[in-house]
């Protein structure tokens, strides 16, 4: 599978033109995107990055790729980030790796957003891989309350969990943005802007992870080879 997501990455990178500003994903495939993005840097190629996490801003720095900041560039040419799942409009489920919300504004200040999956990804329709909601720790119970009757008006459910650091001591996950993630698995999604819409709408949720819109074309390496699909 490893060997995959360096195939989508390095597919990605033939898209990569000197002088670009790039955003740079997180995750496992955007780490190896990264990797061959340094090699190339330290060949000669010129570009700059904003990253998407600090884990991603401490793999650019140490393979160096310099970086800037969305306050310094007015726009991005190219965002290149992995996702959990990618259905045929290109509408994405991201946040498996809690990086969701700078993932998001990243790729919308983003000319294009090429997003680098390995097969297993692709999906008719989003909702098996349970959808990350990052929300303010203020006012949990009443942001859960308003969650669940989001996802009523859009016909879904699920049980809501609160997710947890991976040391396993029980600490609550806390991202980059200093926030907690509600990570819920609803099934099938009948219509994924919808609820992108009223989830948008609470006030104590910050981010979901729908991407609506945002994925221009989609890199996916599977045991056939590569496949590139563009948004419809
Ligand atoms: O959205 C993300 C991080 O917030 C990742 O892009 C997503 O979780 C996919 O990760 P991986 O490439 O490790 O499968």
């Amino acid at each position: 599978m490893d060997a995959l997501k360096r195939q989508a990455a390095a597919r990605a990178l033939e898209e990569v033109r000197s002088g670009m500003k790039l955003g740079l994903g997180t995750g496992s495939t955007a780490k190896h995107f990264v990797d061959l993005l340094g090699e190339k840097v330290r060949a000669g190629l010129k570009v700059v990055g904003v990253p998407t996490s600090e884990a991603t801003r401490a793999q650019a720095e140490a393979c160096g790729v310099p970086l800037t900041t969305l306050d310094d560039v007015d726009h991005l040419d190219l965002t290149i980030d992995g996702a959990d799942e990618i259905n045929p409009a290109l509408d994405l489920i991201k946040g498996g790796g809690g990086a969701l919300l700078r993932e998001k504004i990243v790729a919308n200040a983003s000319d294009r957003m090429i997003v680098i999956a390995d097969e297993t990804k692709w999906v008719e329709r989003l909702g098996r891989f349970p959808l990350p909601v990052e929300v303010i720790p203020f006012g949990l119970a009443a942001t859960q309350r308003a969650m669940t009757e989001a996802f009523a008006k859009a016909g879904v459910s699920g049980q809501m969990v609160l997710r947890k650091a991976g040391a396993g001591d029980g600490h609550v996950f806390v991202t980059d943005g200093g926030h907690w993630i509600i990570d819920v698995r609803l099934g099938e999604i009948e219509d994924p802007p919808r609820l992108a819409g009223l989830l948008s709408a609470i006030p104590g949720v910050v981010e979901h992870g729908l991407f609506i819109g945002l994925g221009s074309t989609a890199i996916l390496a599977g045991a056939q080879g590569i496949r590139v699909i563009q948004r419809p």
